[in-house]
């Protein structure tokens, strides 16, 4: 049997199998580079939230008591306002774009910040249709953060959104009644930006939005090297199998086909090609069975060539060789598909016929008696053949049957050979 297109099936559905998991992984690289680049902005931004924190830290707990401090004691006058110190929104803005100054000196792109009010003091923190929705989310639910990675003119961020402190007195001062904070301040921005603001609500939430495309870059740089790595690794892992496996199907074919032409040359004579004793036997034994199974007629022939001797010794035995050759071909050429010629050993040989009687058998010798008689069997060299034939009986031996088409066939050359014999009497009453 062909091993080799069950190999096929099989690499086939390996390959199938490796395109799943190469396509799996480069799914997994593309996930986990964007998961990557995307924690890699959060940190940014959490790190520009935490620095706005600081901020707000020191100006709410340092800078605007010391100067509540300067005025109580009367070194600073009470109307005294500037934004530069006092508020917050100002010097976080102000720190956040020497920030960015700085970030882009150093080839790193800017981080975009913004403090958003829906009631800000200066228009720039205006906040834009998001954030006001954030905002009121934030008072309402208690939204504690809201995160998206967002595309703005072919870009990507990730957009991070959290609440500022809710105003506390300290914050009321400036952001409550326009009466009681500073007159300067009233003076710089007027009574309303920025006033009458729920004392216990949240003013403004801080809009972060950390870039992402160089991050997603340099990991998708990576995620496209892996995938490159995995496919070489697999391709490499396949073909070794597929190598192995064509020569290991290569060579169990091989072995078959040996074994086929062994056990074809166990059966088969060398030098005519027909069958050997061996051969014969092996299909006059399925023959006999069948015929003895379904009562069918068989019958053997033995021929032996006449003073083959004399053919090898006046002609030399490579002549005589050719003499068999020819012998065996004329046979084959004579009888039916079915009969089987071999060479029974020496210059004898046996047909074996089925479907046919012993008078049918007798028939079929004569003619290959008459063929052989003339026929040239080699550059002038004319021979003849004795015939000894059989009918098989119902449960008897081989060995029997052959028994009695070599007598028949010794009566042929007693007989005074160029003869057919057959063997009708019983072997023992024959003997
Ligand atoms: N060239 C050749 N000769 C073979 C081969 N096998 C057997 N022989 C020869 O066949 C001859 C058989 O000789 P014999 O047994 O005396 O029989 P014969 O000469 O045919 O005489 P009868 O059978 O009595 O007619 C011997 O010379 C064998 O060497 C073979 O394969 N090639």
């Amino acid at each position: 049997m062909n091993a080799l297109p069950r190999y096929r099936t099989l690499l086939a559905l390996l390959l199938g199998l490796f395109g799943l998991v190469f396509a799996g992984m480069v799914v997994l690289f593309h996930q986990k580079s964007e998961e990557y680049a995307i924690g890699e902005a959060k940190k940014q931004a959490l790190n520009a939230l935490l620095v706005h924190r600081a901020i707000h830290a020191y100006v709410t707990q340092v800078q605007r008591p010391e100067i509540y401090r300067l005025k109580d004691t009367g070194r600073l006058y009470r109307e005294y306002f500037s934004p530069m110190v006092m508020s917050f929104t100002f010097i976080s803005r102000n720190v956040k774009d020497r920030l960015n100054e700085q970030r882009e000196q150093h080839g790193m792109e800017p981080i975009y910040f913004k403090l958003a009010s829906l009631n800000p003091r200066n228009p720039i923190n205006q906040a834009d249709d998001l954030e006001a929705d954030l905002l009121r989310r934030m008072n309402r639910e208690g939204l504690q953060e809201y995160q998206q990675a967002v595309e703005l003119d072919g870009r990507h961020f990730l957009y991070l959104a959290v609440p500022i402190e809710r105003s506390t007195p300290g914050c009321m001062k400036c952001h409550g009644d326009p009466r009681d904070a500073p007159a300067e301040l009233v003076a710089m921005y007027g009574d309303r930006a920025g006033f009458h603001e729920d004392p216990n609500g949240i003013r403004a939430l801080i809009s972060i939005r950390a870039p992402l495309d160089e991050t997603l870059a340099s990991a998708d740089r990576m995620a496209n090297l892996l995938t490159l790595v995995t496919f070489l690794v697999l391709s490499g892992i396949y073909g070794l199998i597929a190598f192995f496996t064509y020569r290991i199907a290569a060579q169990q074919q091989r072995i078959v086909s040996q074994n086929r032409e062994l056990a074809e040359l166990s059966v088969t004579d060398a030098l005519t090609g027909a069958s050997n004793r061996l051969g014969l036997m092996a299909r006059l034994n399925e023959l006999a069975s069948s015929a003895q199974r379904f009562k069918l007629v068989l019958s053997v022939m033995l021929l032996d060539l006449d003073h083959f001797k004399e053919v090898n010794d006046r002609h030399g035995h490579p002549a005589g060789d050719q003499v068999l050759k020819r012998f065996v071909a004329i046979l084959r050429d004579n009888v039916r598909a079915a009969d089987i010629v071999g060479r029974w050993g020496g210059e004898e040989f046996l047909i074996v016929a089925p479907h046919i009687g012993l008078d049918s058998a007798a028939q079929l010798a004569e003619k290959l008696r008459g063929l052989i008689e003339s026929a040239d069997l080699g550059p002038g060299i004319r021979i003849t053949a004795s015939i000894g034939v059989a009918e098989y009986r119902a449960n008897e031996s081989l060995d029997d049957l052959i028994a009695r088409a070599d007598q028949a066939l010794y009566a042929a050359k007693a007989g005074g050979r160029n003869r057919v014999e057959v063997q009708r009497a019983d072997l023992n009453r024959a003997r």
